[in-house]
């Protein structure tokens, strides 16, 4: 959209989730181009000039775009399997599967899993990617094609392992790169899609995938390229008691003190899951900004624990949403992790306001946007800010009787999106996408993972 065309937004309860968690009641948004210009309590001013669109918003609550921070795209095609496993039985069972992806696979898995965040509020999206089987085409490409057609911004963790079982690690030894391919595939990808410019809609991290399927180089050398490169990185880290053992044997420590050991605390870096953190690795976390994404119903799913939210907040982590991979969410959605953080939160610190509905809505706005390191430019609804956002609708059955927009949208069932917005264009109008065919990706995603099963089945 040109600079100086502008859409109105008015009548609608305004949750910004800015530094004052500033709200209004009724009020209206200005989007100019790619930002929003200006927003407030009432109607928009009069008089403004080049308006192609109003839209009368009543019975909408506006928020920011949900920004998720952890997810594994393929996995939407091996959705359903190994339900009742722990992590490391969980893993084991999928990794023969999952080193049979090839790029048609992992494009149209990449196709469901945005489509689904995208029909539910996500404006900003990740895929941490970290299984590169040989042959398998351009994975990394098809990822960031799909985030493309979809219309959200995103960012690709390469991910990568090398710690197979001979060496100890998880991950049968069809299934990992070598130290020096990985490095060199991420690097590549660094440097073909990262866009480091305000506004970029594609960022690259570098993720080498968790310490049980990564060697200590990896770590090293992975930490070392993201900062000579000037990206983030991203990877999992204490998500599960027996990660916590293989640490303590294998390294002599537990995994945040490993994490330091190899370079692997800064503000650059997020972490996903940081379920098993004591007080003083949550004051590492805090001491050195260290990002966590949060994804409660994974953790419920694969009986993980429950992440110390609560007590990161007060330490002052940056701590942000994940849906994690749909192999251990099936649901894919990530405005349903608003309300599962909240009770999973209270259940963890056995406090009735541990977590409440507008710490909530932070996680899954601001909170995400800078684990991602994207806070200056979305998570909030400020003027200057790029103008993702999404209006709920909560006039119906679902939600009406609930007096506060924001309790309704974080407690009550999952709201409908009447209409969702990233760098100001639209990109989803009563809960169907626009950019892409949503039917279609039903029979591929169909198609994929049956393939996929097949090719898993014969090898
Ligand atoms: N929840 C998940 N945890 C993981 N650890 C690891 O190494 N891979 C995974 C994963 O796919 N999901």
């Amino acid at each position: 959209m040109a600079a100086d065309r502008r859409i109105v937004i008015e009548n609608c309860s305004i949750a910004t989730v800015d530094a004052d968690d500033t709200e209004y009641t009724s009020g209206h948004l200005v989007l100019a181009g790619d930002r929003i210009e200006s927003l407030g309590a009432g109607k928009a001013p009069e008089g403004l000039e080049n308006v192609v669109r109003r839209i009368d918003a009543t019975g909408h609550l506006v928020t920011p775009g949900l920004v998720n921070t952890h997810h594994h795209f393929y996995q939407w095609i091996t959705r359903g399997l190994a339900t009742d496993h722990n992590l490391f039985d969980w893993l084991v069972a999928l990794y023969p599967t999952w080193a049979r992806i090839d790029e048609r696979m992992t494009y149209a898995a990449a196709q469901g899993s945005l489509g689904m965040m995208a029909r539910g509020g996500v404006t900003t999206a990740m895929d941490h990617h970290y299984v590169f089987p040989k042959g398998s085409g351009d994975l990394s490409g098809s990822i960031i094609r799909a985030a493309r057609e979809t219309g959200v911004r995103f960012t690709l963790a390469r991910g990568s392992m090398d710690r197979s079982e001979k060496d100890g690690g998880l991950p049968p030894d069809f299934a990992v790169e070598t130290l020096e391919g990985a490095l060199a595939a991420t690097e590549a990808t660094v440097d073909e899609h990262h866009d480091a410019s305000f506004g970029a809609m594609t960022q690259v991290a570098v993720a080498p995938c968790s310490p049980f399927s990564v060697s200590t180089e990896l770590m090293r050398q992975g930490a070392e390229l993201a900062r000579r490169k000037g990206v983030r990185l991203h990877t999992h880290g204490s998500e599960t008691v027996e990660e916590e053992q293989f640490c303590k044997e294998l390294f002599g420590m537990g995994p945040t003190d490993y994490f330091e050991s190899t370079g692997w605390l800064g503000d650059d870096v997020w972490m996903a899951h940081c379920v098993h953190m004591n007080d003083s690795d949550i004051a590492a976390f805090a001491r050195t900004k260290t990002g966590v994404a949060h994804c409660p119903s994974s953790n419920a799913r694969l009986a993980a624990g429950i992440a110390r939210v609560p007590d990161m907040l007060a330490a002052g982590v940056p701590v942000g949403l994940g849906v994690d991979g749909t192999a251990s969410n099936e649901s894919g959605e990530l405005h349903t992790e608003l309300r599962n953080a909240l009770l999973i939160n209270r259940l963890g610190a056995h406090r009735e306001a541990a977590l409440n509905a507008r710490q909530a809505l932070r996680l899954g706005t601001y909170g995400g946007a800078q684990v991602l390191g994207r806070a200056p430019e979305i998570g909030s609804l400020e003027p200057g800010k790029l103008a993702d956002l999404v209006l709920w609708k909560l006039d119906t059955l679902a939600h009406a009787s609930i007096a506060d927009p924001v309790t309704a949208l974080v407690l009550g069932a999952a709201a409908p999106v009447t209409a969702s917005f990233v760098n100001g264009e639209q990109i989803v109008e009563n809960g169907r996408l626009l950019h892409v065919d949503e039917d279609a990706i039903a029979r591929s995603t169909r198609d994929e993972a049956r393939r996929l099963a097949r090719i898993a089945a014969q090898a």
